[in-house]
């Protein structure tokens, strides 16, 4: 089990974090969320052992994690950690890439776990491809099998799956939590996309002001976002009477106190997302279809389901 306990860390004197506490299951998924800047890589560079903390201890299975100042090679052979510039090496082949830490002595081995690794990241039809011929996303699933080839226990994800397209997204994160889980490779993902956490996160930790300010299922915190950080996280929202309500709870209706008029309006498939102004208040509701800029109509609050 990872434990992070009193965690506090500044590069200079201002502190980047501030007392974090959490621990995380063998098996277990943690989404890390927050603005830009709010520490998230930092939090995940402190767990791989990069910086030394300024306060507290961090320990899997009661092993202390170390900063360089206590270990002259900087990880563990239980964590991987990809981050967000890959550091692969261009002039070999992707299955080179993936296979660098494996055994030469087990060659079936590290033929049969190459190839598994390169069907978890879609890429097995550019196994023998150098890797500098590779886009940006093919790099990024590149890093993310090399990591996964020798099984770590632990495994730190920087946003893993910014540079994939649409496309592949879907598609390649199910493929990698999947396998995360069906390892019991615990896994701590930093990340901007409410993709890569809802359906898979096990638990959200929120960041702000360089402190834990959440830490809950995703479910829970949807359901009950508490501030405007989290609910920015989930979906566009409002705040109406004090209270978060998110796009799609409000609803065009034929009679309601609430009167609001449409001030812009965005496709959105499935639905159109407008923009209105209800009596000085800025507010964003869905409709299945795009309602005239001018027009007012009735809006009406329903509750979560
Ligand atoms: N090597 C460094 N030296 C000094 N300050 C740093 C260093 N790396 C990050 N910072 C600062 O620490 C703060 C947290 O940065 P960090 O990269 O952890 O944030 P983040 O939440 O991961 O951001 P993003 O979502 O943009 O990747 C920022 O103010 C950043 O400028």
């Amino acid at each position: 089990m990872l434990q992070v306990q009193h965690l506090t860390f500044g590069y200079t004197k201002q502190p980047i974090l501030t007392d974090l506490n959490f621990s995380a299951q063998p098996g277990e998924s943690i989404a890390v969320i927050g603005e830009s800047g709010s520490g998230k890589s930092t939090l995940l560079k402190l767990i791989y052992g990069e910086y030394d903390l300024d306060n507290g201890s961090l320990t899997w299975k009661n092993e202390a994690i170390l900063g360089p100042k206590y270990n002259l090679v900087i990880g563990y052979d239980f964590m991987k950690y990809v981050a967000q510039e890959f550091e692969l090496m261009p002039f070999i082949t992707v299955e080179e890439n993936i296979g660098k830490h494996l055994s030469n002595f087990y060659k079936t081995h590290k033929k049969e776990r190459t190839a598994e690794l390169l069907e978890v990241v879609e890429l097995t039809a550019f196994a023998k491809t150098k890797v500098k011929l590779l886009s940006g996303g093919q790099k990024q699933r590149v890093a993310l099998a090399r990591a996964l080839a020798k099984a770590p226990e632990l495994i730190l994800l920087d946003e893993p799956f910014s540079h994939i397209d649409n496309f592949k997204k879907q598609s390649l994160r199910r493929r990698v939590f999947k396998y995360l889980k069906e390892n019991t490779i615990t896994c701590i993902v930093a990340t901007h996309d409410k993709e890569d956490v809802l359906g898979f996160a096990d638990r959200i930790l929120v960041l702000d002001h360089a402190k834990i300010v959440a830490n809950n299922t995703p479910e829970v915190l949807y359901k009950n976002p508490e501030s405007a950080l989290v609910a920015s996280f989930f979906s566009e929202f409002s705040i109406i009477n004090k209270d978060i309500v998110y796009a799609h709870q409000l609803r065009v209706v034929n009679q309601s106190p609430f009167k609001a008029s449409i001030l812009n309006t965005y496709f959105k498939g499935a639905y159109y997302l407008h923009q209105a102004d209800l009596e000085g208040n800025l507010v964003f509701f869905e409709h299945p279809s795009a309602l005239k800029i001018g027009k007012t109509v009735s809006l009406q609050i329903t509750t979560l389901e």
